[in-house]
């Protein structure tokens, strides 16, 4: 686990293309900017090519599409492939949503994702395996986390990050569960959505997307527990606040002394 590589990124400062969800986007915007990436948005076809090329990865969010907007997504997934630059899916729902699941579907075949991030409900449905998901969340299943993230790597042909109380990172080949995180990323719409953008900074300055993919998912686990462990009686509100300010200022030191994986 490089968490050195969060030096890296703030030294960098990699610009990150994302198609958001109006639900989050100003949260993904913010934690981008806060960790130290840079973050822009778009909504626009026509200016697909000239972003994806200034840019250094591409997060694509499923979270609330129109039809223009799924062109849209396969245009900008066909450029991130075309210019090889790294490129994130974060398939919301697809597990609850049968027409999600057949978007989805259609979009990985016009386009390959380096990394595929979203929670148990949505990871089981892109590996095939039965699970009642339930909305936005997680739900409930009874196959084991680890097969279904390793089924969908292998299924999908890219690094799969199913997050949940453990986030399961995988490549199909290696495999590390990361343990830190707090209840409290539960409680905030869009926890998840930011995972996915600053995997996708990870990516931006570091080639190997499943190294970048676990670290990420530890620094951003990490900081979050140390938000609520200074404050037991934290509520949702104040956390995401606070999470906002933890993203700037939490050091690599802060994060390798309460760092669990395995
Ligand atoms: N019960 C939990 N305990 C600790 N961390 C959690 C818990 N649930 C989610 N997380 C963390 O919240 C972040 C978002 O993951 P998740 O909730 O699975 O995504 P989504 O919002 O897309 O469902 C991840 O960093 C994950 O580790
Ligand atoms: C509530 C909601 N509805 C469509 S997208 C969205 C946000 C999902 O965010 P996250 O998966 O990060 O909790
Ligand atoms: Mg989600």
């Amino acid at each position: 686990m490089k968490v050195s590589l969060l030096d890296d990124l703030r030294r960098q400062n990699p610009i990150v293309f994302n198609i958001s969800n109006f639900v989050t986007v100003q949260d993904v915007a913010n934690g981008i900017n806060a960790i130290g990436a840079s973050p822009i948005m778009s909504e626009e076809v026509d200016e697909a090519d000239e972003m994806v090329q200034m840019s250094q990865a591409v997060c694509l969010n499923l979270g609330a599409f129109t039809t223009p907007q799924v062109h849209q997504i396969k245009v900008t997934g066909q450029l991130a492939n075309q210019y090889h630059k790294p490129l994130v899916v974060d398939p919301v729902a697809v597990g609850a949503v049968k027409y999600r699941a057949q978007v989805a579907a259609e979009l990985f075949q016009a386009f390959q994702p380096d990394v595929l991030r979203g929670n148990a409900g949505e990871i089981a449905a892109l590996a095939g395996i039965n699970w009642q998901a339930k909305g936005i969340d997680a739900g409930e299943g009874a196959a084991d986390l680890v097969t279904i993230a390793e089924t969908c790597a292998k299924k999908q042909k890219c690094t799969v990050i199913l997050s949940g109380p453990t986030d399961v990172i995988t490549d199909g080949t290696r495999t590390v569960q990361v343990i830190n995180g707090t209840t409290l990323f539960q409680t905030h719409v869009g926890s998840g959505d930011m995972l996915s953008s600053i995997v996708a900074a990870f990516c931006a300055i570091e080639d190997d997307y499943f190294e970048a993919a676990q670290t990420a998912c530890l620094v951003f686990a990490a900081i979050g527990q140390r938000v609520a462990q200074a404050d037991p009686q934290m509520g949702a509100g104040t956390f995401i606040i606070k999470l906002m300010d933890a993203l700037q200022q939490t050091t690599v030191a802060q994060i390798e002394a309460v760092a669990a994986y395995e």
